[in-house]
């Protein structure tokens, strides 16, 4: 049985860059409100961001022995995510692991487990992710696959979808819609960068710059002047 692939089809460098121009936010709203990790995976520090294929990997709970080989396979530019079991009383990974992620250029790391040594992850500045944040470590065991597809924070990922996280969390987008999703995240913010115009201008009222006049007027607010 093969635990580990090393091979996986990553998309061209240049799509990654272009989604990576748009926040999480935006990208989720513009592929069709899909894609989403759950919110509880958040930066250890809200100024990481990253964007990257992902390089996945499955550790049981409370043990990173496949997070340090998936580590050890991965490449640079890569995001490698873990499924660890939603294990959220353990540290499965910190600043050691983060120093070689960081050396070897690697994007970001995720876990759905959780992290430790987040004073010196954010000193680090190297994005990472995860479901908690634990001072217990792990034990080092237990055989898992790399570069299988998981399901991490209630969406599948794939080795090779791209990832792109910010603040708000994390969204998965498929590599083969990548072109499509950029265009429609081009036009969402250009209509934004209109709206937000608007606001700054004040000449009307947010409910008519929302085009939400015949709306509630149809739902039958009343509002009492
Ligand atoms: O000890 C571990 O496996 C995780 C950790 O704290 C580090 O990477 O610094
Ligand atoms: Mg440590």
């Amino acid at each position: 049985m093969i635990h580990v692939r090393t091979k996986i089809d990553r998309p061209p460098a240049d799509v990654v860059a272009a989604l990576g121009e748009f926040s999480a936010a935006t990208i989720h709203e513009a592929q069709g409100r899909k894609g989403a990790l759950a919110h509880r995976l958040k930066p250890v520090d809200p100024a990481m961001s990253f964007c990257g294929p992902a390089f996945t990997a499955e550790a049981q709970a409370g043990d990173n022995i496949m997070v340090q080989v998936a580590i050890s396979y991965a490449r640079a530019g890569d995001v490698v995510i873990v499924a660890g079991g939603e294990f959220e009383q353990a540290g499965s990974f910190g600043d050691v692991l983060a120093t070689a992620c960081k050396s070897k250029g690697l994007a970001a790391f995720v876990t759905d487990s959780g992290v430790r040594d987040s004073a010196d992850l954010r000193t680090l500045g190297f994005p990472v992710f995860s479901g908690s944040v634990c001072i217990e470590g792990t034990v080092k065991e237990t055989l898992g696959h790399v570069n299988t597809s998981i399901a991490v924070g209630g969406q599948v990922v794939r080795p090779g979808d791209i990832l792109r996280g910010d603040a708000d969390g994390i969204v998965v987008v498929d590599p083969s819609e990548a072109e499509e999703v950029v265009l429609a995240c081009r036009r969402r913010e250009d209509h934004e960068t209109l709206i937000r115009e608007q606001h700054r201008r004040g000449d009307r009222t947010l409910i008519e710059v929302h085009g939400l006049t015949e709306k509630l007027k149809a739902k039958g607010l009343v509002v009492e002047e």
